[in-house]
């Protein structure tokens, strides 16, 4: 299980091992340095004189590439070359480390320092010590870097120290080297690029933004700015490495720390908890089905449609929710919506119902244990009454698309009835209908860290909806109104640009309905339906519709080895 760090989480974990006599600072550092190095190496092996690579050897395409522009071939001339950035603080430490082991390996290493010498924290300055033992520095001037190349260019210069915007004089002459190409050979940010929030993924500085990295290599845990909100453009790929704290067990205390909701609102320290990266571990093991037990063991979802010539969202749901496992689905239509469905449904049993008063009377078969409102419903004045009938009814209810919007300008209404067994699943728009003023913080332009953050909103969301909050996007985050939160990433190698076609969402929305129909929680629920949906994106590959979505579902199962 990986936990998502905030950056004062990561220096009270770093803190805590030194206090405990473990390890010293100065040794953390060095391990950070060689973990850096040997990262770059596991990236672009080509650079790695001990496996007989050519001096100028191409640069393999990144996995991600900044602002979408590919890899672009080095100049041979300047190979084994290696501009290190380094910061004022211990960021920078790291960087003359990096600077030394490259040396030693016979590098040509020239480093800059941002800022005085005699300033550097002690364990950074023994590093500049040892660097200067064996190399120069240059004091930073923007025109001298913006005029370096290099096959590597090191940013050393903020990690988890950053409070505040990088000053232009850091940050124009990095963004110059990147527009002029020069750092598209090779740029590896230490801890993270500087600029960027670890605590939220948000650039701080208007005008420049953070530093456009190919590789990002940090320590212990990933920070939750890795993977939400613009940190994974910026980090390109990312790496982890292990310094040696592997004994504290956050995440572990992270979670205990949910009981305590007094210390969940303190902020940002100690006590915040973190939020969980969604990975295979995680999926609901309960997915499979056991030989003694029949169909209504595994519930029976409704869906509701929406009217004539709007059908298609709440069968896509359907689909979703029969296809992970829902004992019995059913889609309850308008009877102007009978036919088209009637026409395109099989296996989806389908009921006409008109209105909340014949859902009111269909939802008296208590066996209708889950509810799907929302995709394609429509806004007509009488959906809102379905959406509050469903709700009555007390069953596991899935809110999505029209069903959240119906409620925009009277969200308040729609969460005096919300209940702990609901899910929400609003996308960017959704979410600013029902939460406009955590929309505007999450928006609004940041120049000062910690930033608040697509975590911090979604929670702040949860808690206030009283339901479980799923926000859609490549990042999506989920969170319960007891605080517990998680990130499934579509980054990374888990990129799936694919998913945003139309129809996608509706497929979430019932696979998370189907999900709850089979009595998994509605967190739980959330969770694995928004793993397996980027799964069967991946699965399927380019050229993904939302039809296509449910059908890789049986093959996503089987890899996650459920039965
Ligand atoms: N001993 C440790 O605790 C370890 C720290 N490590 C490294 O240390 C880094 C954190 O070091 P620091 O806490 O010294 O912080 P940084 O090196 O990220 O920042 C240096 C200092 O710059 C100042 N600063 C912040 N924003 C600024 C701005 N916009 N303009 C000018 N100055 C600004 C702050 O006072 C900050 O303390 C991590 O990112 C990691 O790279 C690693 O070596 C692992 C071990
Ligand atoms: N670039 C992307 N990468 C990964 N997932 C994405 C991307 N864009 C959208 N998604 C996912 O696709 C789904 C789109 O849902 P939504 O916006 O409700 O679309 P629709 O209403 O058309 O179904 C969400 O699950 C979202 O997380
Ligand atoms: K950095």
């Amino acid at each position: 299980m990986t936990e998502l760090l905030t950056a004062a989480q990561m220096r009270a974990i770093e803190q805590a091992a030194i206090a405990a006599g473990e390890v010293t600072g100065l040794e953390l550092m060095e391990r950070a340095g060689q973990g850096v190095v040997a990262a770059i190496f596991e990236q672009w092996p080509e650079l790695d004189a001990d496996l007989g690579c050519q001096a100028g050897e191409a640069a393999p395409r990144p996995q991600v590439s900044p602002r979408g522009i590919s890899g672009q071939k080095m100049g041979g001339e300047a190979s084994r070359r290696a501009v290190v950035l380094c910061g004022p603080g211990n960021n920078g430490g790291d960087g003359f480390v990096v600077a030394r082991l490259l040396k030693e390996r016979g590098w040509d290493v020239e480093v800059f320092l941002y800022g005085p010498p005699d300033r550097l924290p002690p364990d950074a300055k023994v590093n500049y010590e040892r660097w200067r033992a064996i190399g120069r520095v240059i004091e930073w001037t923007a025109q001298q870097v913006g005029e370096e190349a290099a096959d590597l260019f090191v940013d050393a210069i903020f990690g988890a120290g950053l409070k505040r915007a990088p000053a232009c004089e850091i940050l124009e002459p990095l963004t110059k080297l990147y527009t002029e190409g020069k750092t598209f050979a090779r740029m590896v940010a230490i801890d993270a690029p500087t600029g960027l929030c670890m605590d939220s993924g948000r650039a701080l500085c208007p005008e420049f933004g953070a530093v456009w990295s190919w590789l990002t290599v940090t320590f212990h845990r990933p920070r939750i700015g890795h993977f939400i909100d613009e940190g994974p453009s910026y980090c390109g790929a990312m790496r982890t490495v292990d310094i040696g704290l592997g004994g504290h067990d956050w995440g572990e205390a992270a979670r205990q720390a949910v009981a305590d909701l007094h210390r969940l609102e303190k902020g940002r320290g100690m006590g915040r908890v973190v939020a969980t990266l969604m990975s295979p571990e995680l999926v609901s093991p309960y997915l499979g089905k056991e030989t003694d037990e029949h169909k209504y063991t595994y519930g029976h979802a409704l869906v509701l449609s929406g009217g004539h010539g709007r059908s298609g969202a709440a069968r896509l749901a359907a689909r979703g929710a029969l296809r992970i496992g829902a004992g019995l689905v059913t889609v309850g239509a308008p009877r102007a919506a009978m036919i088209e469905n009637a026409c395109q449904l099989t296996a989806i049993m389908l009921r006409q119902m008109d209105g909340a008063d014949e859902l009111r009377t269909l939802l008296q078969d208590s066996r209708l244990n889950a509810v799907c409102l929302g995709p394609g419903l429509g806004l007509d004045a009488d959906r809102e009454g379905l959406v509050l009938e469903a709700l009555q009814a007390n069953r596991a209810t899935v809110l999505d698309a029209d069903a959240l919007t119906q409620f925009e300008d009277r969200a308040e209404a729609l969460f005096e009835v919300l209940h702990e067994n609901c899910v929400i699943t609003p996308h960017g728009g959704e979410f600013a209908r029902l939460f406009p003023d955590l929309a505007e913080k999450l928006n609004a332009p940041a120049t000062t860290g910690p930033v608040y953050s697509k975590v911090d909103a979604t929670r702040e969301a949860a808690k206030r909806a009283g339901c479980v909050v799923l926000f859609k996007g490549p990042d999506t985050v989920i969170a319960a109104p007891n605080g517990l939160c998680s990130v499934n990433s579509a980054h990374y190698d888990r990129s799936a640009p694919w998913l945003a076609t139309a129809g996608s969402g509706d497929v979430l929305a019932g696979v998370i309905t189907g999900l709850m129909a089979r009595g998994l929680d509605p967190m739980q629920a959330a969770e694995t339906a928004a793993y397996i949906h980027v799964e069967c994106a991946l699965n399927f590959g380019p050229g993904l519709i939302a039809e296509d979505l449910p059908e890789q579902i049986p093959a996503v199962l089987r890899k996650l080895d459920i039965f």
